[in-house]
């Protein structure tokens, strides 16, 4: 457990640039587009929102509300014995606590099998531990990029108990951006260019808008899929 844990602080370590990509003094609301049916997603500009549509896809609905209870039961339990942790400022991740989990009972290991197959060519190795992060309704994911040790090409992410934003921001060019709408029971996947070119951050209630829409953040479980590295 402890090998693992370590290896999640190197997932996450803050990516050292961190632009803001919506300084409202750049105009940042010019060029939203949203995409009508497909992945809830808008972005600095059509051309970008249409090249990471291939990399980038978000799920609505993927799991159903007794998925989502079945999920609680099991982590929650081990979950509320742990304290929300605040105070690590060089952490990328505020207000958390988390847990990776190798086995699963029957219910919950349908599902994440069911997110595999989705979400990974069958060939691909896959990181044995599903991690688990709990955020506080305070807590938020600053911008990173997951490790390349430790990590592939494909990130896979069930949102449990609220909606939230992912905002992706190109390394170099932070005025390149996409934001994603993770409602509730939603599953998104991020693949190549979109994993290891753009940082991802959980943007925190205050900040939490949508194409113009408050989503209120409350706490919110995330439980993610990763592959190897190839
Ligand atoms: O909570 C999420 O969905 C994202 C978590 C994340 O970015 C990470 O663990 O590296
Ligand atoms: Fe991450
Ligand atoms: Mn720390």
């Amino acid at each position: 457990m402890k090998v693992l844990l370590a290896v999640l602080k190197q997932i996450h370590k803050p990516a050292l640039c961190t632009g803001n990509p919506r300084c409202l003094s750049s105009g940042a609301t010019s060029g939203l587009l949203p995409l009508g049916d497909e992945a809830p997603m808008v972005g600095s500009s059509p051309e970008l929102v249409q090249k990471l549509r291939s990399q980038v896809e978000v799920r609505t609905d993927f799991i159903t509300e007794a998925e989502e209870a079945a999920f609680l039961r099991e982590l929650d339990p081990g979950l509320k014995k742990k304290r929300y942790e605040f105070d690590h400022w060089d952490d990328a991740i505020h207000g958390y606590r988390e847990t990776e989990r190798l086995r699963w009972g029957a219910a919950c290991e349908e599902i994440l099998n069911r997110v595999r197959s989705t979400a990974f060519p069958e060939c691909s190795q896959l990181l044995g531990p599903v991690h688990v992060i709990d955020l506080d309704n305070t807590g938020y994911i600053k911008p990173h990029i997951d490790s390349v040790k430790f990590c592939g090409s494909t990130i896979a992410g069930l949102s449990l108990l609220s909606d939230s934003i992912m905002r992706l921001v190109k390394e170099d060019t932070p005025s390149e951006w996409l934001d994603l709408l993770l409602s509730r029971r939603s599953l998104y996947i991020l693949r190549d260019q979109a994993r290891y070119k753009f940082t991802h951050e959980i943007l925190k209630n205050e900040e939490s808008v949508f194409n113009g829409q408050r989503v209120p953040r409350q706490r919110r479980i995330s439980v993610i899929c990763r592959n190897l590295p190839g």
